[in-house]
């Protein structure tokens, strides 16, 4: 029973996280990070193993679960239902969807009252597959000869970039790549070309190298003595695209776990001339306790904590234009969806699932059974504009209030989602703000924003808002001056960045 209490704990923390639009980096992290704030004794090598399945199962198992009416009888106690939602959930994963189709515990309550609902619970999987017109779940999910094709969830490309603020004149940038070079012997000319022991040189970002994601790295002494840091490459646009020097004091608004306040840092102070800097010039702020005390680690790990300093809490409450009069640009990277990163394939899944159901809807408008998919399907379309909705709202809030700092020029802006309304929504949003006109913010060019990087924003989303008020030409410059990457296909995660600017 342990490794389903356990287990379950750790999937509500992943559903919370996804609830708030906080999840920042892959599955496996969230998994980790919980295991350990739990203090889980289980292996978290086995949690992540059901959780990462659930997840990837959950919209389906959600049905069955409803249909079998499994949920209507659980047993009270004290007038609470004994048994939680999450822990039948990965009961009846393991029942009907893992190898063994066997539930993994001793005689126990909870297992009894699922054995129960066994027949009704089969019958359900039956029906939904035979609806979905699929011989298993897992072609619904991944798609067909998903197998054969070898593809995976994972990132097609594990992105290092060398870290210059732990180089020095003796061990110099070039003697780190010299060593990377003794592990990664094959120059490749495009990521999509990287294989196990070959490295790309990225042409976008300075001193950024591709391998191969089941090449292990993080036991290489340059990762430990923070001489590398694995960062993916779409997350290291905002640095590259705020280029700030010696000369600027920089705010990170949402900071943690620090790659790109690390980043920041390694264009202010780790050029060739790097100058014995002792005062802080960069202010990062995380409301987080917990991810402020990573960021502060990973701050020390790269080389910088004389010149970062650490603020937990609100960012938009504890900076105040007032206390940080002198900030010249700011990084702002809020909380979103994670729909970039959070699995690519839990995304197709999720469209997949859509426009099956809505065809299968079509098949059998008459049948009065389907009536309450259509519902469901309505449901949860309308919980993704919600809660979209509530992140976006968040993130003009947290943009707008950068703008206030009366020396900024230049602020970048970033999501690692893919929809237009946590991305170009935004920003039209804020040009659209009139103390953000006054305050004369504008979007950068293309030139200024990585110009040769192809994919850019969505220009009709700035048509249908501007068309009447701005030329076409400027709508496009708008779209040209924001940057997207589509998850996979471009390398890495899904991503988003943009930068505001201004002449003072
Ligand atoms: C997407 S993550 C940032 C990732 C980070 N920029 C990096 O590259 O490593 C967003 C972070 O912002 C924090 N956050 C959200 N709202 C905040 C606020 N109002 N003030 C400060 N931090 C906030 C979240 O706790 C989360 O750690």
């Amino acid at each position: 029973m342990n490794f389903y209490r356990d287990s379950t704990w750790v999937l509500e923390y992943v559903e919370q996280q996804e609830a708030k639009g906080q999840i920042s980096g892959s599955l496996q992290t969230l998994v980790l990070q919980s295991c350990k704030r739990f203090k889980l004794k289980t292996n978290p090598k086995h949690i992540y193993a059901v959780v990462d399945s659930c997840w990837k199962y959950k919209p389906y198992l959600e049905k069955i679960m409803k249909k079998s009416g499994i949920l209507e009888d659980i047993p009270k106690k004290k007038g609470q239902p004994m048994y939680q939602r999450l822990t039948l959930l990965l009961l009846i994963h393991d029942l009907l969807l893992s190898k063994s189709k066997r539930i993994q515990m001793g005689k126990h309550p909870i297992k009894s009252y699922v054995l129960k609902y066994k027949t009704r619970l089969n019958a359900e999987l039956v029906k939904l597959k035979l609806k979905l017109k699929v011989k298993d779940l897992a072609t619904a999910v991944d798609g067909p000869d998903d197998s054969e094709s070898g593809e995976d969830d994972a990132p097609p490309v594990r992105w290092i970039r060398i870290n210059p603020l732990r180089c020095t004149k003796d061990k110099p940038v070039e003697s780190v790549l010299e060593e990377l070079k003794k592990k990664f012997t094959k120059r490749v000319d495009h990521w999509n070309q990287i294989v196990s022991g070959s490295i790309y040189y990225d042409e976008f970002i300075p001193h950024l190298y591709g391998i191969h994601p089941r090449d292990k790295i993080t036991s290489h002494e340059l990762y430990k003595q923070g001489r590398i840091i694995i960062q993916d490459r779409a997350s290291c646009f905002p640095a590259h695209i705020l280029n700030p020097t010696i000369n600027d004091v920089i705010i990170d608004g949402c900071a943690a776990p620090g790659n790109k306040t690390t980043h920041v840092a390694s264009y202010m102070f780790g050029g060739e001339e790097k100058q014995d800097i002792s005062h802080v010039q960069i202010h990062a702020f995380e409301k987080d306790p917990e991810r402020a005390k990573i960021l502060t680690k990973m701050v020390k790990i790269a080389g910088c904590s004389k010149q970062i300093d650490v603020n937990v809490g609100d960012f938009t409450k504890l900076a105040t234009p007032e206390n940080f009069p002198n900030v010249s640009g700011l990084i702002l990277d809020p909380s979103c969806s994670g729909s970039g990163i959070f699995g690519r394939k839990y995304v197709d899944s999720l469209n997949r699932q859509r426009q099956l159901q809505k065809k299968q809807q079509q098949q059998q408008q008459d049948e009065e059974e389907e009536i309450p998919d259509e519902q469901e399907d309505y449901d949860k379309k309308e919980d993704l504009k919600t809660r979209l909705a509530k992140l976006s709202s968040f993130q003009f809030q947290v943009v707008k209030h950068a703008m206030g700092f009366p020396d900024a020029k230049r602020l970048v802006y970033s999501t690692c989602s893919i929809h237009a309304e946590e991305n170009e929504r935004v920003v039209i949003d804020l040009l659209l703000d009139k103390k953000v006109q006054e305050a004369g913010w504008r979007v950068a060019s293309r030139d200024s924003v990585i110009p040769n990087w192809p994919r850019r924003g969505l220009v009709d989303e700035f048509k249908e808002v501007f068309r009447d008020t701005a030329k076409e030409e400027e709508c496009e410059r708008m779209a040209d001056g924001c940057i997207r990457a589509l998850p996979r296909d471009d390398g890495g995660i899904g991503f988003f960045a943009v930068c505001f600017e201004r002449d003072l």
